[in-house]
């Protein structure tokens, strides 16, 4: 499936003779996997671990033995030859002695133990083959701390013999002192000691009020100053508990910081004649960005081609580079942010009227890191001049033959196709254009035209080319930019990049539900993946839950691992992934009973929405004895809904049209995959409920129409080539890419986790038809007639609707039990809206009760 991308790539470079290339290729991948095993990093974390040791113990040794081997050591590497019989007393011999004298006394004297702390991490983290620890960080930490630490050693104590700051701080802090005597070195010492501590431990003792002014944190100690106010304390909490809501605070947040803004929101297009935005462009400077404009233009006698320029690096054939190689750059240095999210969600709450965290049972989860994604080649786009110039040609010839003038004609070069924008001449029918998309894809001898005249709220004509080389967009270049980081969506999923090279973002609750069509082999899997994927770096086991169907049985069932952080499942099955058509269609009731009693839960705690329901229950407004909980999102995603429909027809269809028509409110949210975009599968029931549709390659434009209403889909050039209709416009995409192996090993990150101990149950759904019918038989009492009883007589309330919450129940079936439990004398008649009476006061006497029965 998705690894047939690098088998495609693969092939592509096979030579013509394999024969005579192997041993060469053989000996190339070996030197590759070498440095890739995951035993060369043991090795080398063990190394790097044994190096610090090393060190600590000899330096350690050294603050004792140093007036003893100074003179010794004062031979230089000459102590440490074989034939020299000098012996010094450092703990680890003579390689110690010189090792320590190194660092100490021509170095960064006590400061050099950061080398110690510097080693420790590099080994931990290539032993552990995981990232422990930032080691860009803590790089950056050990720099630091060497100049300040040798330098203030050297100061408070100038009179030592000992090498307190080696001849390292030795030098700087004369230095210093030229420029600006002893007080003032002594304050800079003092102000920077204290700012490096501030920026060094402020995370560790989690002291947000420096940092965060906006979080929970200060809240809690400020509220205990309103006491004796109550009403006022309460709502401060909330209105602060709002905003970091607001601010989409879940356990993931990002700390603020300094990062390069790569977003493609920031991007500029340099249109020609209309002078470039430079300063907009972090680090590009102002004449890096006129130089192209001029360079990129692409000068016709009659009409020039402007190059709206975005992320895109030039071909071969470029005459320069182009002005923005930053794309790689703003990517990964990104890579260290998730680890730093993860520290969020363990905040201590010392008091007990601490908000509820739902995160609280697995506190120490980690979320998976950039790096078990890949970047899959290039991140750069490759615009070739050539092609854009012979393209341009090729356009305005094919319009000139059928008296089509223009007057302007510009370019967007996206991952996949290339954008071309025209302004036709006055009087020129758009309508005409539009007919010619044949003719002109004829001309252009490419696959995959498509023209949109007129482009909307523009007053353009825009035709999509395909590129000779295309862009893989990688699904790390998509998560680590700053618009999928820094977000308050509640759901945020990445789905791929536009023609603009701007990064397709949203939040799937707004969507609210998604229907994904394309014919076979073009790229649904990969979108499926790209979209869960998304989720699960994103969210915290306690806030999602996914429902998987796979009929196909193959192409989610890498998501198994995640069972117990992340699936949900009827009560009773083993496998949390259903693939069996009668299971999938008691899930979808299940999900249905599920809605019905959030639904309740919410009614009864006057919330409008699943955000503000978690909202109350988080400040612990809402009583979990009666049945109150914090309530996960819940995503379904149908791998292949044409198979269910076939075999199962209307009783897939109602509960899925139903989820879709009300289970938006309640956190419930669908994606829906097939390959077969008919109309008897994507029924006007289906299409009138999922707004949001994404169309890979089909085969033809009825196909195109039966998903998007429109035209388009046929047109494009699949592996990932999609259009999605989002918000009534239609969008083209090139859609993130993840391979299975990626997948894999992001599922097995999280599955080597501590998960809960089992997956998230889905309310029991009985077929009520087989009940249909039959008299109220004490001998026939349902299974869960037992627990029901004991579960009313320890309330002491009669109540269906409680039977049907704590129980997880259908309105049918916890209304049939009442009646068994009323024909078995454990509660009264029914009174209307009032609970019923409870007749057995105590559990012994119910126990009694119940092996009477029997
Ligand atoms: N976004 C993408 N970028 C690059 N290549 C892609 C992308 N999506 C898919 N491909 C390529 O297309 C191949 C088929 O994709 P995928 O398996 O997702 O198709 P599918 O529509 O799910 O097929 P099927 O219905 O048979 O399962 C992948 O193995 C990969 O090589």
């Amino acid at each position: 499936m998705a690894n047939r991308l690098k088998a495609d790539k693969a092939e592509k470079k096979k030579p013509a003779n394999p024969e005579k290339f192997k041993p060469e290729k053989e000996a190339q991948v070996t030197v590759k996997q070498l440095v890739k095993d995951e035993r060369t990093h043991k090795i080398a974390g063990t190394f790097a671990l044994l190096i610090s040791l090393f060190l600590f113990i000899a330096f350690a040794s050294y603050l004792f033995t140093w007036k003893e081997d100074q003179d010794k050591v004062f031979k230089g590497a000459a102590i440490l030859l074989p034939g020299e019989e000098i012996k010094t007393t450092n703990l680890l011999g003579n390689l110690g002695a010189y090792i320590s004298h190194l660092f100490f006394y021509k170095g960064f004297g006590a400061a050099s133990f950061m080398f110690c702390t510097l080693f420790f991490v590099i080994g931990i983290n290539a032993l552990l083959t995981s990232k422990v620890f930032s080691l860009w960080r803590n790089v950056r930490y050990v720099i630091i701390g060497l100049v300040f630490f040798s330098v203030a050693l050297s100061f408070l104590f100038s009179g030592s013999s000992f090498a307190w700051g080696g001849a390292v701080g030795d030098m700087c802090r004369d230095w210093l002192v030229r420029m600006i005597g002893s007080v003032g070195t002594a304050a800079l010492l003092l102000v920077g000691g204290l700012a490096y501590i501030i920026w060094r431990f402020n995370p560790v003792f989690k002291a947000p009020a420096l940092s965060k002014p906006k979080t929970l944190e200060p809240v809690k100690e400020v509220a205990p100053v309103l006491a004796g106010n109550e009403e006022k304390a309460a709502l401060f909490i909330e209105e602060a508990a709002g905003n970091k809501l607001k601010e989409g605070v879940g356990p993931i947040k990002k700390t603020p910081k300094t990062q390069k803004t790569d977003e493609p929101e920031l991007d500029i297009q340099l249109v020609e004649k209309e002078g470039p935005v430079a300063e907009e462009v972090p680090g590009v400077e102002e004449e890096e960005i006129d130089e192209p404009v001029e360079e990129e233009e692409i000068e016709t006698p009659e009409i020039p081609l402007a190059v709206n320029e975005t992320s895109v690096t030039k071909g071969k054939g470029a005459k320069k580079p182009g002005p923005d190689l930053e794309l790689e750059i703003k990517s990964y240095p990104e890579v260290d942010q998730p680890e730093e999210i993860v520290e969020e969600p363990k905040v201590e709450k010392p008091i007990s009227q601490e908000p509820y965290d739902p995160s609280l049972d697995l506190r120490d989860y980690k979320f998976p890191g950039l790096d078990l994604l890949e970047l899959h080649g290039s991140e750069r786009i490759i615009q070739d001049p050539a092609e854009l110039e012979t393209n341009k040609n090729q356009i305005i010839n094919t319009l000139k033959n059928y008296d089509i003038d223009i007057q302007k004609i510009s370019a967007t070069v996206g991952p996949t196709v290339t954008l071309y924008e025209i302004v036709p001449a006055a009087g020129v029918r758009i309508s005409r254009i539009k007919n010619l998309e044949d003719d002109i894809a004829l001309s252009l001898a490419a696959l995959g035209i498509r023209i949109i005249a007129p482009i909307p709220g523009k007053g353009t004509v825009g035709i999509e080319v395909p590129n000779v080389k295309k862009t893989v967009v990688s699904m790390r270049s998509m998560l680590s930019s700053e618009k999928f980081q820094h977000n308050s969506f509640s759901l945020p999923i990445a789905i791929g990049k536009k023609i603009d090279n701007e990064n397709f973002i949203v939040d799937l609750t707004t969507m609210p539900h998604l229907l994904m069509a394309g014919a076979t082999g073009q790229g649904k899997s990969v979108g499926l993946n790209a979209i869960l994927v998304s989720l699960l770096y994103k969210k915290h086991p306690s806030q999602i839950k996914l429902v998987l169907v796979d009929p196909k049985k193959v192409e989610l069932s890498l998501y198994r691992n995640i069972e117990t952080h992340f699936l949900a499942k009827l009560p009773g099955e083993e496998e949390a992934i259903i693939t069996d058509t009668k299971k999938v269609i008691h899930t979808l009731n299940a999900l249905c009973i599920e809605m019905d009693n959030r639904y309740d839960l919410l009614k009864e705690a006057g919330a409008r929405n699943i955000r503000e329901y978690n909202e109350k229950f988080i400040k612990r407004k809402l009583n979990p004895q009666k049945g109150h909980q914090f309530l996960p999102f819940i995503v379904l995603v149908v791998d292949e809904f044409a198979d269910l429909i076939m075999t199962a027809g209307k009783e897939v269809e109602m509960p899925i049209a139903r989820l879709a028509q009300l289970a938006r409110a309640v956190g419930i949210h669908l994606i829906i995959a097939t390959q077969r975009p008919s109309v008897n599968i994507i029924t006007g029931t289906i299409k009138a409920n999922f707004p949001v549709r994404i169309a890979f390659k089909v085969s033809s434009k009825i196909d195109s129409r039966t998903i998007l209403d429109a035209g388009g889909a046929e047109q494009l050039i699949g592996k990932g080539d999609m259009l999605i209709s989002y918000n009534g416009e239609i969008t083209r995409l090139q859609c993130a890419f993840v391979d299975t192996p990626e997948v894999d090993s992001i599922c097995d990150f999280i599955g080597t986790q501590e998960g809960y101990p089992q997956a998230f149950f889905l309310p029991e759904y009985v077929d009520e038809k087989q009940f249909e019918g039959k008299e109220l038989d004490l001998d026939d009492r349902d299974t869960l007639f037992e627990s029901a009883a004991r579960m009313i007589v320890t309330s002491q309330m009669g109540s269906t609707s409680l039977l049907q919450r704590r129980m997880k129940l259908g309105y049918n079936r916890a209304g049939r039990l009442m009646d068994q439990l009323e024909a078995a004398g454990i509660v009264g008649p029914s009174q209307g809206s009032k609970a019923r009476d409870v007749l057995i006061k105590t559990e012994a006497d119910l126990e009694r009760h119940l092996a009477d029965l029997i």
